[in-house]
């Protein structure tokens, strides 16, 4: 048996659950990973200098056991994360250690500390086999994976499961991601593939759809409600497309910063109005790398203020970091926040304290989502609400020239990599609610 014959079961229209239940399942699969021994390659370089393309590999892996509560899935297609780039740059920390971590945490756990970390924290495909006390999900089932695994064995978790002790980026902070023929998921991170959207189309929003769900919409995070301000950096990137329709979507005032008139221009296409280009416009807000310049604080507000007839900003959408942060908390209105899920630049931030206690802003640390939020997010796509914003799909041999990508800022929007799926466009099952959202759909496609 080998992923071959999952393949012709999927693209079968006769396969039933049955069929997907009875099929064998192979010893090994294909997989992006990292290396344990190669997590000092880039010692001494910059950041920007590490290059993924150099630590990826597309290795074959043997099939993890599948355990109490969890599925394996085929994957048709998955997508680049920002995560996945820190990985195989080694940065913050290698991630090996969090694999480490886990592992210590029970006989099951161990399973994912090896040598070799499968990442990839998207997915879409179809469920193959699900372990013991699975009853909502069976093999067949046409599904997406949001990255939140959770042990929920404490009570913290029990409000929001984000705050479990436990809680791990699946892919990231586990092993066995979805960048990969076969992944191994918590059967809690399956969600209905939309059925409008191909496999690499589903694949490309669940965690920075999720992400942005929760840090701008939800009420755990900037609980956005209609005619806020939303100050939005990236806009056209990963976390930032998304942002930009739930705040065009939600009846918000997007103010969009981006850093060329072609972003500009996938900004407009959205329906967003009020757009800054940071490099047209030279904002430079730090004078030397210790050393921030208030008047380009002042300078951005202003311009943000002629966007908006003279009003500031209720909400920022914060994820550069370090290069932003000071900027990002003096243009806020009084009573205003400061949402945060990221520090692409650098996580060791300086502002202007002042401006924000006497002003009585809130600044809200946010990190993906809560199952829950990431099915709201998830449902918006399938009704066609949000939509993906897929602009280039790489194979998986691929996987290291996509990451790369991304990490040099080169794409749109989202990068997406065909799995098992052989050509694009594939999976897709309701086309008349594809017709009527083929525009949206294809707004970011090679631009
Ligand atoms: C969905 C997608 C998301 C993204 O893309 S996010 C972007 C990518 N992610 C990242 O860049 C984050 C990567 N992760 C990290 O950098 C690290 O993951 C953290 C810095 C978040 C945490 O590091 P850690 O090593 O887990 O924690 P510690 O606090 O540095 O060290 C743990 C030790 O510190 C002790 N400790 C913790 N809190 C306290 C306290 N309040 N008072 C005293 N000690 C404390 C602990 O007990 C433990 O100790 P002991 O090492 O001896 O076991
Ligand atoms: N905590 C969480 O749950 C999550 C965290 N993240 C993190 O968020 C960050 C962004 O992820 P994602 O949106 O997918 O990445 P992308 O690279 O797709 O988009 C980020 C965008 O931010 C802008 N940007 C980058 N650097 C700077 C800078 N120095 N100043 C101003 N703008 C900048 C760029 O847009 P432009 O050049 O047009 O200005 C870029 O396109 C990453 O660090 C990622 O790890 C992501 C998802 C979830």
């Amino acid at each position: 048996m080998t992923v071959k014959d999952i393949l012709a079961a999927i693209q079968s229209p006769d396969s039933t659950s049955e069929d997907f239940a009875a099929l064998p399942l192979p010893e090994s699969y294909r997989a992006i990973t990292v290396h344990k021994d190669e997590t000092e390659m880039f010692a001494g370089l910059a950041t920007r200098d590490k290059d993924p393309r150099k630590s990826i590999h597309l290795d074959d892996v043997p099939l993890p056991e599948l355990g109490p509560g969890e599925a394996l899935v085929a994957v048709m297609a998955s997508s680049v994360n920002y995560n996945s780039v820190w990985t195989s740059i080694f940065e913050p920390l290698s991630t090996f250690g969090f694999l480490e971590r886990y592992g210590r945490t029970s006989e099951l756990a161990k399973r994912h500390d090896l040598p070799y970390h499968i990442i990839g924290s998207d997915l879409a495909g179809v469920v193959l086999r699900t372990g013991p006390g699975v009853n909502s999900w069976k093999p067949g089932d046409e599904v997406v994976a949001h990255c939140l695994s959770v042990e929920l064995e404490s009570s913290d978790g029990h409000n929001d499961t984000m705050l479990d002790p436990e809680q791990r980026i699946w892919g990231f902070e586990t092993n066995f991601g979805g960048l990969a023929e076969i992944a191994l998921v918590k059967s809690n991170q399956l969600m209905p593939k939309p059925d409008h959207l191909s496999w690499e189309e589903a694949a490309a929003p669940g965690l920075v759809n999720s992400t942005a769900y929760r840090q701008l919409v939800s009420r755990n995070g900037a609980g956005m409600k209609q005619g806020d301000n939303v100050l939005i950096w990236g806009a056209s990137g990963g976390l930032g497309s998304y942002a930009t329709q739930f705040a065009l979507a939600g009846g918000a005032h997007p103010i969009c910063v981006v850093s060329s008139e072609q972003k500009a221009e996938i900004c407009r296409s959205m329906g967003a109005e009020s757009i800054i280009d940071r490099s047209a416009e030279g904002y430079k807000f730090w004078k030397d790398e210790n050393t921030q310049d208030p008047t380009e604080w002042k300078r951005f507000g202003k311009r943000i203020r002629e966007l908006t007839g003279g009003e500031d900003i209720d909400i920022v959408f914060e994820h550069p970091g370090r290069e932003t942060f000071g900027a990002s908390v003096f243009v806020t209105r009084k009573g205003g926040t400061i949402t945060t899920c990221a520090s692409t630049s650098g996580y060791m931030h300086q502002y202007d304290n002042r401006y924000l206690w006497m002003s009585l802003k809130r600044i809200i640390g946010s990190h993906f989502a809560n199952y829950r939020e990431a099915w709201e997010a998830n449902r918006l796509i399938a009704k066609g609400k949000i939509h993906p914003t897929l602009s280039k799909v790489y194979s998986l041999e691929d996987t290291g020239q996509a990451a790369y990508d991304v990490h040099r800022n080169l794409h749109q929007g989202k990068v997406g990599v065909l799995c098992l799926a052989p050509e694009e466009g594939l999976g897709v099952r309701d086309h008349e609610k594809r017709t009527k959202h083929i525009d949206a759909i294809n707004r970011f496609r090679n631009v």
